[in-house]
């Protein structure tokens, strides 16, 4: 008898059949009971502690700032993925190194396009079917495409945008030319103030120097015209930075007329810029090779139109959005952090002298008519204390989260992070982590609350091996820890830049002023406007009078 004729043979042959479901039913059980004892083994991330069930929460992260920097904060420590139930959403808090380096590096399942595109939408006013280009963009920034995505070379806009202003922004020579235009325009603008060898009084530390960066900042990036179309411009800039969180949840714009006016002033001087400088570059005359010019500014800018040219769907006002983005994300944690880095150097009157001996070794001829010092910049960067001052202040200042979303259900220490819900990062819980900043060799004096300049310093190295030699940098096991520029493949594109301009700015600063407080506290200060948590670095909340006067 052959074997099919086994299966239909009357009487039937239950051997055979026995025999037939054991073969197929065994893989088949073997494989149910892997999954039942996976998913028993994986539970799903516990709640994040709340006083009142739900509305804690919900109430957090709709309103931001202060309230949700708080709920953020008393999660730090808690090394499992912590999550946040609310209407329609669930979020989960990633944080421990393993957790963030376990996720934020697989950018097939912790994805970013979604949140894009409601980014652009809802703060920058993107029309649904630009936003949707963004959306569907799944490829990545890198030239060859994300594993799984199957996105047309002609529809990758994160990779063009990579290619037109990031690469360019981080190259060599495209750096160079935007931090040089940034020195020239801070420069020019603190001649201005007319300081001379005599104390001059002033206001506010804070907004001396934002405005001065601030200036540089947008007129590095965009050149002097976008100042002529819109001489409020800066002001309207930071009301827009101030508005973020309420454009981000999409509030209905009349509840608050001022952020509805900041930012369609904003972007209408953008138009009008963008209109001129394409009419000034279009001859044939124009040098596209030129980084740098006073009709576009940087050169990526002009690119960026350029690669906005070939999606019909990306209006002026998508290309407005499009660059007050742009500008937005270069300038809300930088300009800040050059405020809080100068801060630091003059508080500290040994750190101040430590690193002016430091700057020293990089000093080089100044050419200037002014006499302000110049240095160079390779040279400075190496600097271990000044590297230091500037890790600890990036640390203690940098607030952003860093959110993605989940596309698949995804295990990770035990847990299950379930598919559509939001992941998302707290720099400032991760900065903030007594477990592990305060366990570092010689930090267990040092709270992390505390500003402690030499942080960053390998402090076994100073008390133990070589004390004679001098410092160096130590960031031992601080990969995932120390995050202000994110981590993974969506790490800032500007951070080389940021770093670069920051430590070249306060160089010039503190090697050719003389600061002081008018009052004597007012530079301890570390009272915060929580208006900004999550998105950029916050504002202090008092204003800081001071004197100054140039180095005699
Ligand atoms: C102290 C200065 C800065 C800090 C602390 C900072 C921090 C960050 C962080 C945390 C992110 C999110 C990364 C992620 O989602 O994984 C980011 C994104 C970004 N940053 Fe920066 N940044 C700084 C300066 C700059 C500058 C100077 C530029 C431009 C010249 C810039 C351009 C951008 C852009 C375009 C993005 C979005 C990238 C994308 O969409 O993939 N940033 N930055």
């Amino acid at each position: 008898m052959s074997i099919l004729t086994r299966f239909v043979s009357s009487p039937p042959d239950y051997t055979a059949w026995v025999l037939l479901i054991g073969i197929i039913g065994m893989p088949i059980t073997h494989w149910l009971f892997l999954r039942a004892f996976e998913s028993h083994q994986c539970k799903s991330p516990p709640s994040a502690s709340y006083r009142i069930p739900f509305l804690d929460h919900t109430r957090a992260f709709a309103e931001g700032g202060a309230r949700l920097c708080q709920t953020l904060k008393a999660q730090t420590g808690a090394r499992v993925p912590l999550l946040f139930d609310l209407p329609g959403t669930k979020v989960i808090l990633l944080t421990s190194p393993n957790i963030i380096r376990g996720t934020l590096y697989n950018t097939s399942v912790f994805a970013t396009n979604k949140l894009r595109s409601r980014f652009v939408r809802n703060v920058l006013k993107y029309t649904r079917k630009a936003a949707k280009i963004i959306e569907n963009d799944t490829s990545g920034g890198d030239p060859r495409p994300l594993p799984g995505s199957r996105v047309a070379p002609n529809q990758r806009i994160l990779r063009m945008q990579h290619e037109s202003t990031f690469e360019l922004i981080s190259s060599k020579h495209g750096m160079a030319a935007v931090s040089s235009q940034f020195s020239r325009i801070f420069e020019e603008g603190l001649m201005t103030h007319g300081i001379n060898n005599d104390w001059k009084e002033m206001d506010d530390l804070f907004v001396f120097i934002r405005e001065l960066a601030g200036h540089s900042g947008i007129g590095a990036l965009c050149g002097p015209q976008l100042f002529k179309e819109e001489p409020q411009f800066l002001d309207l800039f930071w009301a827009f930075d101030r508005n973020i969180h309420f454009y981000h949840m999409g509030y209905p714009e009349w509840l608050r007329p001022e952020a509805k006016q900041a930012r369609q002033r904003c972007m209408q001087a953008l138009s009008r810029w963008r209109r001129k400088a394409v009419q000034a570059t279009s001859g044939p005359n124009y040098p596209k090779d030129k980084l740098w010019d006073e009709h576009w500014g940087f050169k990526g800018m002009r690119l960026r139109n350029e690669l906005y040219d070939r999606f019909g769907d990306i209006d002026d006002t998508g290309r407005n959005g499009a660059d007050l983005g742009f500008l937005w994300a270069a300038n809300c944690n930088l300009v800040n952090t050059i405020y809080y880095f100068i801060l630091a150097l003059l508080r500290d009157k040994s750190v101040r002298e430590r690193c002016l001996e430091e700057m020293e070794v990089a000093r080089i001829p100044s050419e200037t008519k002014d006499g302000l010092p110049r240095f160079d910049y390779n040279l400075l960067m190496k600097q271990p204390l000044l590297q230091s001052v500037l890790n600890e202040t990036l640390r203690t200042e940098v607030t952003s989260l860093i959110a993605r979303t989940i596309e698949k259900d995804h295990k990770i220490e035990g847990y299950t992070l379930p598919k559509n819900a939001l992941s998302c990062v707290s720099i400032a819980v991760e900065h903030n982590d007594k477990s592990r900043w305060e366990t570092r060799p010689g930090a267990e004096n040092h709270p992390v609350e505390q500003f402690w300049p030499e942080r960053f310093l390998d402090q076994e190295q100073l008390k133990t091996k070589c004390p004679h030699q001098s410092p160096q940098v130590s960031m031992k096991n601080l990969e995932g820890t120390f995050i202000p520029f994110g981590i993974g493949h969506y790490m800032c594109p500007g951070r080389h830049f940021a770093v670069r301009t920051i430590v070249s700015i306060a160089a010039m600063f503190i090697d050719s002023y003389d600061v002081e407080p008018k009052e004597e506290d007012s530079w301890d200060s570390t009272e915060r406007d929580y208006t900004t948590f999550g998105y950029a670095i916050l504002r202090p909340v008092q204003p800081m009078p001071f004197r100054i006067r140039r180095k005699l």
